[in-house]
């Protein structure tokens, strides 16, 4: 029987997908598997039956992931699942932005009283005038599951959508539109565009690229959005820029004390992703690939482990080893099954970064010793066997 425990609330169509071999438990310290949404991991300490953490969601920088590799810990997440969520969500803050919605909707609240509010209204409405999409420039930075969505969307609203992502995957490549302008250098983004949307993973690299220097280049009035992680911009830097009028709206996914209540700021509490359909993707997504990790030991959608997938694990015994990413792992591995006179039947060996994965598949059982020797080898880091 397998042990998994949600750190956050799960999606039961997605718990729904373990079979009867899996059961629940209230603690994570007994856990071969955890789910999880957005609550922070870094803090915690693993027990050693951990063997995968799932995100059920895009951003990972909640998980620690090379403590979680160093200590043979797989961690999945479920790229692309929620994207349509926040795609319409992103939609959704440009016209909340482009139209005074929000001073519309409370004028009628707060005038609900008025038994002439019908005739009120039409001379009160010209205060919460707007302006149109169609037209205006929207720039997307980062072209992934969510930035290539929000990008072809905007263009059948009629926007000019230029588009940058230095490391854009053929995938997301071929789901682009045509229409979309490609642009290699993001500062002709800030220049030029009226709405700019960023959709990029919250990394050291990342961090703050919403600063000064490029709000100083965006044009008088831009509508800034960021449904992708708070850490992208530059809160006072944001700050300076929607007092001044510089940036007329900044609509974002994620509250903090600095944003929160700054006139101009459009703040949503993280609800991208916060839709049963996402909900549901996600949850399935992630329950399928801890079931295949632990049944099979396949690895598909790990962000700090490479891809790896034999199929199904059929009768035979699958040895799984995860290692450094060093030469001459393969071959002391193969010396110690050999030593035992087991014979391989098939082996897959992958690599991601200072990450590696061998899958063995042999024709015979494993006796414990050679589990022993496995481990002792220097740089790995974790040896299972499925029988
Ligand atoms: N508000 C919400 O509820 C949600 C927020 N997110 C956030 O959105 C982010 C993006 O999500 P997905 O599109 O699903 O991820 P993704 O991994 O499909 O796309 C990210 C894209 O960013 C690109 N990128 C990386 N560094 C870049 C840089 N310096 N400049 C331009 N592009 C760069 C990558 O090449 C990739 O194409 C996630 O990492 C997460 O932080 C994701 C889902 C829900
Ligand atoms: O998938 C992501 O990166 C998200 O930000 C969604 O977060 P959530 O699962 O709604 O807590």
């Amino acid at each position: 029987m397998y042990k998994y425990h949600n750190l956050n609330p799960i999606s039961k169509v997605g718990l729904d997908e373990f079979t009867k071999d899996y059961a629940p438990v209230s603690t994570p310290e007994t856990a071969d598997a955890i789910l999880v949404r957005s609550a922070a991991m870094h803090e915690m300490e693993f027990a050693t039956d951990l063997k995968a953490i799932a995100r059920a969601g895009a951003g990972v920088n909640n998980i620690p992931l090379e403590k979680c590799a160093e200590q043979g810990i797989v961690v999945f997440n479920t790229p692309g699942a929620n994207a349509n969520g926040v795609k319409e969500l992103v939609i959704a803050g440009m016209l909340l932005a482009s139209r005074d919605i929000i001073g519309g909707i409370n004028w009628v609240q707060e005038n609900e009283e008025d038994g002439n509010i019908a005739k009120d209204a039409e001379k009160a409405k010209k205060a919460f005038a707007g302006q149109e999409l169609q037209g205006k420039k929207l720039g997307v930075i980062g072209l992934g599951a969510i930035g290539v969505l929000v990008a072809n969307a905007a263009t059948h609203l009629g926007m000019d959508v230029y588009g940058y992502d230095p490391y854009v995957s053929v995938d997301s490549a071929w789901r682009l539109s045509r229409s979309i302008h490609h642009t290699t250098n993001v500062d002709e983004i800030y220049e030029n565009c009226d709405y700019i949307t960023v959709h990029v993973p919250a990394l050291d690299s990342t961090k703050g690229m919403i600063g000064k220097d490029a709000l100083s280049l965006m044009k008088e009035g831009v509508i800034v959005l960021n449904f992708a992680r708070d850490v992208l911009v530059d809160s006072e830097a944001m700050v300076d820029a929607l007092v001044a009028g510089k940036v007329k709206h900044y609509v974002t996914d994620f509250p903090t004390p600095e944003i929160a209540g700054v006139k101009g700021a459009i703040v949503i509490p993280h609800l991208g992703a916060s839709t049963e359909e996402s909900e549901d993707n996600c949850a399935k997504m992630a329950v399928k690939e801890v079931m295949d990790y632990l049944e099979n030991g396949n690895i598909r959608h790990s962000v700090n482990y490479p891809d790896c997938d034999m199929g199904l694990r059929g009768d035979k015994t699958r040895i799984l080893v995860l290692h450094h990413n060093v030469p001459n792992m393969i071959g002391q591995i193969s010396a110690v099954l050999a030593k035992d006179n087991m014979n391989i039947a098939d082996l897959t060996n992958k690599s991601k970064g200072k990450y590696a994965y061998t899958m063995i598949d042999v024709d015979s059982e494993v006796q414990e010793g050679v589990v022993e020797e496995l481990k002792q080898i220097g740089e790995v880091l974790r040896v299972r066997v499925i029988c």
